[in-house]
C-alpha cells in the first residue's frame, strides 16, 4: 500500500515548535509520511534563537539524493534555506527527481525576530525556487521582503502583493495576514492567478503560536500529497491550525514570550480521528438520501433497512434526519448505518446532532440556520469531517464558506410537506444561490422522480445533485424509488454535459 509522502527540506528547531520538528508532527497529525532533509541546526527555545549551524551544501545534496532516489516522494515542502548554495542544490535535485508538487514557505525571520536566511537569499528564491513552486506562503514580512520592502498594511495591499509574487512564477500564492494590525480575524489572501480568495479564521488569543508558518505549509503539503485540490488543501490547513491553536491555547512550555502548540491534539481527543477519512467529494451529493423515521415506521421498516435499500438503489450520500427518535435509539441506529454506509463507500451524515455524529464517528453533519453555527461545528468536529449548511440566500452561502462548510443544501426548491413552514425559493432562488456559492450545492425540497431532471437542468456547474426525503422513504419500496431517481438524474447529468 502506498502512503502519501511529504519531504521537508528545512532547519531543525531544538525547542521542537517549528522547523523540521513541526513539519514531522504536522504530517503525522494529517496521516502522511514525512521524510526530512536538514539544512541547518538551530539552538532555539521559546526566548529566541541562540545559535545556527548551517549544514554544508554538499551534505544537503547528499540527503536529498538519499531520499529522492529511493523513496517515492509526492510533495516537497521547503522551510529554512539559509544559503544561496542550498537553494541551488535543491533546485538541481528537483530537476533531477521531479515531484507532484512543491510548497515553498519562504522562511527568513523567526517569530522571535532572529534572521534565518539573509536578504542575499531573496534573488535565489525569486530565480530558482518560485518559478517551480505550486504554492508559496509568505507572511507579511516575507512578502514585503520578496517585493523589495513594499509596505503591506491592508487586505488590499495583501492582494497587490499576492499578484506581484504570482508574477514571479509560482502557480498559487498565500499571503498570510496574521500580523495585520487592524484585523480581529486572521485574514489570509489566496491567489491562483485568476481569483483572489479572502480566507478568514478566528484569531486565537494565545502565546503558543511558534511554528504556525511551518505547520501551515506542511499541512498544505500533506493535503496535496493525499490528493486534495490546492484551495481545499489551504482551507483544511487553516482549519487544522485554528483547531490546534485553540486546543493548545493554555499549555505552558518554556519561559519565553512565544511557546509551541500541540500538533497531536487528535491523539488525545479521539485516536480514531487521526486516520483521515476519504476527503469530501462533491460528486457524493448526486443522490442524497435524507431519512425520516416517521415515514419508515409508517411503511414498517427500520432506519437501517431503509438506508440499506437506498444505498443499493444508488444513493451516493445518506443523512440521518431523525427528529423524533430517542437519543439512545438514534445512536444505536446511527452506529449500524455507519457500518452499512462505509461497507458501500457511501458517506453518512447526521442532521443537527453533533453529539450523535461524534459518538458514532459519522462522516459529518448537516446543520441549518437555526442550529449550532457551522464555525462551532468545525471546531467541535475538527478539520476532517464533512459539514453541510442549509442556505436560502447568497449571504448565507458566503457565510457557510467562511465558516468552513464543505457544501450547502439549498431549498425548498418546491413546496414540501416534510418540513413545516419551509420557505420555497423555487428554481430561480436555487440558481441565484448556486451562482453566488463558492461551495458545491445540493438542491432540496419537494424533489422527486418527476421533477429532478428539471432541477438539474438549470445547468449551474456547482449544483451537484438533489436531496430527497419523501420521494424515497414515504414509498412502499425504497430500492425501486431510489433506482428510478438515480436513472433520471443520470439522464439529466448527461443532458447538462
Ligand atoms: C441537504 C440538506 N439540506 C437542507 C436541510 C435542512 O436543514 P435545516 O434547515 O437545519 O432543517 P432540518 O432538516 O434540521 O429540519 C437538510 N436537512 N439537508
Ligand atoms: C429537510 C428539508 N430541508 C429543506 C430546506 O429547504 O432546507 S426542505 C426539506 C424537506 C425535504 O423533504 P422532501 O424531499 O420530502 O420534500
Ligand atoms: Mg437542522
Amino acid at each position: 500500500m502506498k502512503i502519501p509522502h511529504v519531504l521537508t527540506v528545512a532547519g531543525s528547531d531544538s525547542g521542537a515548535g517549528a522547523g523540521i520538528q513541526a513539519d514531522l508532527k504536522a504530517c503525522a497529525a494529517r496521516g502522511v509520511y514525512c521524510s526530512t532533509v536538514i539544512t541547518a541546526v538551530t539552538a532555539q527555545n521559546t526566548v529566541g534563537v541562540q545559535g545556527v549551524n548551517i549544514v554544508p551544501e554538499d551534505f544537503v545534496a547528499e540527503q536529498l539524493k538519499s531520499v529522492l532516489s529511493d523513496m517515492h516522494v509526492d510533495v516537497v515542502k521547503t522551510g529554512m534555506l539559509p544559503t544561496i548554495g542550498i537553494v541551488k542544490v535543491l533546485h538541481h535535485s528537483l530537476k533531477e527527481f521531479p515531484v507532484q508538487a512543491l510548497v515553498v514557505d519562504p522562511v527568513m525571520v523567526s517569530t522571535s525576530g532572529d534572521v534565518l536566511a539573509g536578504p542575499s537569499i531573496l534573488a535565489a528564491f525569486r530565480e530558482e525556487l518560485l518559478p517551480m513552486a505550486d504554492i508559496v506562503t509568505p507572511n507579511l514580512k516575507e512578502a514585503s521582503a520578496l517585493l523589495g520592502g513594499l509596505q503591506l498594511e491592508t487586505v488590499s495591499d495583501m492582494c497587490t502583493a499576492a499578484k506581484l509574487i504570482h508574477d514571479m512564477g509560482p502557480r498559487n500564492v498565500l499571503v498570510k495576514g496574521g500580523d495585520l494590525p487592524s484585523s480581529l480575524d486572521a485574514v489570509d489572501i489566496f491567489f491562483d492567478g485568476d481569483d483572489f480568495y479572502e480566507l478568514r479564521s478566528s484569531r486565537i488569543k494565545t502565546r503558543n503560536t511558534h511554528g504556525t508558518g511551518c505547520t501551515l505549509a506542511s499541512c498544505i503539503a500533506a493535503e496535496l500529497a493525499k490528493g486534495s485540490q490546492i484551495l481545499s488543501a489551504v482551507k483544511a490547513a487553516k482549519h487544522y491550525i485554528e483547531t490546534a491553536l485553540d486546543y493548545s491555547k493554555d499549555i505552558a512550555i518554556g519561559n519565553g514570550f512565544q511557546g509551541p502548540f500541540d500538533h497531536l491534539l487528535k491523539l488525545k481527543s479521539n485516536i480514531r480521528n487521526s486516520f483521515r477519512k476519504q476527503a469530501f467529494n462533491p460528486a457524493n451529493l448526486f443522490l442524497y438520501a435524507v431519512t425520516d423515521s416517521g415515514m419508515n415506521k409508517k411503511w414498517g421498516r427500520s432506519i437501517t433497512e431503509a438506508v440499506k435499500a437506498a444505498i443499493e438503489g444508488g444513493a451516493t450520500i445518506v443523512q440521518l434526519r431523525e427528529k423524533d427518535a430517542e437519543t439512545r435509539d438514534f445512536l444505536e441506529a446511527a452506529k449500524a448505518c455507519v457500518e452499512i454506509c462505509h461497507s458501500h463507500g457511501v458517506p453518512l451524515l447526521i442532521n443537527d446532532r453533533i453529539d450523535v455524529a461524534l459518538a458514532c464517528d459519522a462522516d459529518g453533519v448537516h446543520v441549518g440556520q437555526s442550529d449550532i453555527p457551522a464555525r462551532v461545528v468545525r471546531t467541535l468536529l475538527g478539520p476532517e469531517k464533512i459539514i453541510g449548511v442549509s442556505c436560502k440566500t447568497p449571504e448565507q452561502a458566503e457565510k457557510a464558506w467562511i465558516d468552513g462548510a464543505d457544501y450547502i443544501g439549498c431549498g425548498g426548491v418546491y413546496p414540501t410537506n416534510t418540513k413545516a413552514n419551509n420557505i420555497t425559493v423555487g428554481l430561480d432562488g436555487l440558481k441565484t444561490v448556486c451562482l453566488a456559492s463558492k461551495l458545491p450545492v445540493v438542491a432540496i425540497g419537494g424533489i422527486n422522480a418527476s421533477n429532478a431532471r428539471t432541477v438539474m437542468e438549470i445547468g449551474v456547474p456547482n449544483l451537484k445533485g438533489v436531496a430527497v426525503v419523501s420521494a424515497l422513504f414515504d414509498r412502499e419500496c425504497v430500492l425501486t424509488e431510489t433506482q428510478k431517481l438515480h436513472g433520471d438524474l443520470t439522464q439529466a447529468a448527461a443532458m447538462v454535459k
